[in-house]
């Protein structure tokens, strides 16, 4: 009998071969990957779904943002490796951030249930948010077994065998933002992400080196990446910009100092040095793009949220008062690109402003050194 045959016996002798850890990730883990997403998310494989894959994460210049997913990923496959008895080491498959806002749902299925999905052996969900607290809805479900309903929560983790022996689906989310790290490990080597990974590294580092400087600042995607059709978001007649979507619902305006009409393409604006405003109040910071200014303020509003005392540290920064034509280019600018809040993002808006209370309300500028922090991390060896 082959090894491979070894194992699969061992999993044969369990109906439903799966494992439930609470308390998996701690509170930091889930809160740094939460920032990740947060100021890095495209649009998603399905209506109203978000991601955060780690090739998205090289291709936009962030790849010092893998970093945090490393440690993680290796203890969860060791678990996967241990508890499944697997005698030959696994490959990831895939390693990635989906969040599922209001109206997002899946119904019954298994992991492997494509062609090309068939690679996949194991599967690793990490609730980095949790359910009646972050999200209502999107209660996950075993079709068979126990447990049978599983109610999401910061820093559990269910693991389970792709096949049909672990038939599932989850709930619609009804309101707020679901958060996960998914994994899907394989035993076929040959879907090592890490092998597609590395070459894409090594492309950007080839770029680099030729005479342009190092720089950890954003390069975003292509714009179609970020903006969220009518038809991508079910029961909503709302189209928006993931990244102007986000920086709203943090209380944040974007000011482009050029005169904007409506033959602007938008797309190329996006990629366009700009300020932030909130309410009456230009911040002084100039970000290379949009982008950029988003990572900075979800870095901003993620240790904020961890420590109220660094209010005071980050006040520091400069503010001027927005004039009167400053205010209405950037009034103009909402029509002009004629992006909305969607209902997930808004209560999280107003979820934030309730965390935070009186903080936001004396909100100032991001210090740049802020963004050197976020560029340092770049600096320890993949
Ligand atoms: O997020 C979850 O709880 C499970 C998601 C899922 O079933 C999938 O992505 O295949
Ligand atoms: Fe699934």
């Amino acid at each position: 009998m082959t090894e491979t045959e070894t194992e699969m016996e061992m999993e044969m002798e369990m109906e439903h071969p799966r494992l439930i850890l609470h308390n998996f990730l701690t509170e930091d883990e889930c809160k740094e990957l939460e920032f990740i997403h947060k100021s890095c998310s495209t649009i998603g494989y399905r209506p109203n779904v978000f991601s955060t894959t780690l090739s998205h994460l090289t291709a936009t210049n962030s790849s010092h943002l893998i970093i945090p997913f490393l440690p993680i990923r290796d203890r969860l496959k060791e678990k996967v490796e241990e508890f499944f008895g697997c005698e030959y080491e696994l490959v990831t498959e895939f390693t990635g951030l989906i969040s599922w806002s209001r109206g997002a749902s899946i119904g019954w299925h298994s992991d492997d249930n494509r062609p090309y999905l068939e690679q996949r052996d194991f599967t690793a969900v990490c609730y980095l948010n949790s359910y009646g607290k972050d999200f209502e809805g999107g209660l996950f479900h075993f079709q068979d077994g126990e447990p049978k309903t599983i109610a999401p929560m910061a820093g559990d983790v269910v693991i389970y065998t792709a096949d049909s022996r672990n038939t599932h689906s989850v709930d619609e989310v009804v309101d707020g933002e679901r958060l996960t790290l998914t994994l899907w490990f394989s035993r076929d080597s040959s879907h090592d992400e890490d092998a597609k990974l590395i070459l894409l590294l090594e492309e950007n580092l080839m770029h680099k080196s030729n005479n342009v400087p190092w720089s950890f600042l954003p390069l975003p995607a292509s714009d179609n990446m970020y903006w969220f059709s009518p038809d991508q978001a079910s029961n909503q007649d709302l189209e928006f910009d993931i990244r102007l979507g986000r920086l709203h619902a943090l209380g944040f305006d974007v000011y482009y100092s050029q005169d904007l009409n409506f033959t602007t393409d938008l797309s190329e604006l996006l990629m366009e040095p700009m300020q932030l405003a909130r309410r009456d109040q230009l911040l002084d910071q100039k970000f290379v793009n949009v982008l950029h200014s988003l990572q900075v303020a979800q870095f901003y509003f993620w240790k904020l949220c961890k420590s109220q005392a660094l209010t005071n540290e980050v006040q520091c920064g400069k503010v001027v008062q927005l004039s009167q034509s400053q205010s209405e280019k950037i009034a103009q600018f909402h029509v002009f690109c004629c992006y909305y809040c969607m209902g997930g993002l808004f209560i999280e808006a107003a979820r934030i402003r309730e965390v935070n209370k009186g903080c936001v309300e004396t909100l100032q500028i991001v210090p740049s050194g802020l963004y050197s922090v976020l560029e340092n991390r770049g600096n320890q060896p993949l």
